[in-house]
């Protein structure tokens, strides 16, 4: 029996406009998943449904078999087990850092209270904050005050929605490297959803792609990028570049080989200096322009230049 099972999950919010459809998916425990998808794809539909926050309309959610109700069954919708995170944090503007963790506690008594607020303050490195108020930390401050008010009811499972999306590039690298280790010493399930590839690659290598309220593919990034179901999946990794006389069939700018003679002719047209190569813009004979990665910085705008690539680096979506 899997810990966390999505069994077959459809909604729709207007009749005949599906937000989700026949989605299913199992967890194991502790384990970390990240869903990829663009915007409108129904991630946060799915995450909420989990959550028991949003009515299915077909479809079971059971987490170690039990079946998690919809928000129209229960009186007060949700579950202490299963803590949703959301991308604006939604903080108490007026309540300290310590005010807001305690917030779920509210029913429980001031010994326990007391104890569980202080592990979670030093679990993210918050202590020397408690007493602070929201606008007075930086975003990924205010983020991690949000994750410490969910594992404040010491949830079994955490659903993280879009939660590093208002954070610069370092703040968000060094936030996910702390949490991932955090998720791991507690041995909590997660499910991470993003539309960034980067940032789901960073939490773990367990990826579902969803687009148009579909569950598309799932599996290892390795898989994936050499193996994608879809021009969507394929494209997440990087650009893909349609191969002429070849319909639906593509080659990533990483696996071309850049020559001075020999090979398909192309002409270069722009050059972008990236970390780690120069990305070329380069133009065929017959009009299709390319992307192409020049390891040896060794091409210039105007160049002409020649192209080859293994056959079994094709990707095809036939
Ligand atoms: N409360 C709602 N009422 C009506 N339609 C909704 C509602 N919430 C979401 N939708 C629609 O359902 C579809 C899926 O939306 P959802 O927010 O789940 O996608 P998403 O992948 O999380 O997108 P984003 O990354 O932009 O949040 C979209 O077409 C959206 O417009």
């Amino acid at each position: 029996m899997s810990y966390l099972k999505i069994d077959g999950i459809s909604k729709s919010y207007q009749e005949g406009i599906h937000a989700l459809k026949n989605i299913s998916l199992s967890v194991e425990k502790g384990n970390v998943v990240s869903l990829v998808g663009e915007s409108g794809s129904g991630k946060s539909t799915l995450l909420r449904i989990v959550a028991g926050l949003e009515n299915r309309n077909s479809g079971e959610i059971l987490l170690e078999g039990a079946r998690i109700q919809n928000p129209k069954e229960k009186l007060v919708p949700g579950y202490d087990e299963i803590q949703l995170v959301y991308q604006d944090y939604h903080l108490y503007p007026n309540s300290t850092v310590e005010e807001n963790i305690a917030r779920p506690l509210l029913q429980y008594d001031k010994q326990y209270k007391d104890k569980r607020v202080t592990t979670i303050l030093n679990l993210l490195g918050l202590a020397s904050f408690k007493d602070k108020l929201p606008r007075q930390l930086s975003g990924g401050q205010q983020q991690k005050v949000a994750i410490g008010r969910a594992l404040s009811l010491e949830p079994q499972v955490i659903l993280l929605d879009e939660p590093f999306s208002s954070l610069d590039t370092i703040q968000r690298r060094e936030l996910i490297a702390e949490l991932k280790s955090l998720f791991g010493q507690l041995g909590i399930t997660v499910l991470f959803v993003t539309h960034d590839l980067d940032d789901a690659l960073q939490m773990t290598d367990f990826l579902v792609i969803m687009q148009h309220g579909k569950l598309i593919q799932k599996g290892n990034p390795e898989q994936i990028f050499s193996n994608p179901k879809s021009l969507y999946a394929g494209k997440l990794f990087s650009h893909l570049n349609p191969i002429p006389d070849k319909p639906k069939t593509y080659v990533r700018p990483s696996d071309l080989h850049l020559y001075k003679s020999s090979g398909l002719s192309v002409k270069i047209i722009e050059r972008q200096y990236l970390v780690h190569y120069n990305l070329l813009t380069v133009r065929l004979n017959d009009g299709t322009v390319w992307k192409v990665e020049d390891k040896k910085r060794s091409f210039e705008i105007g160049d002409r230049a020649f192209l080859k690539w293994e056959e079994e680096k094709e990707i095809s979506f036939k």
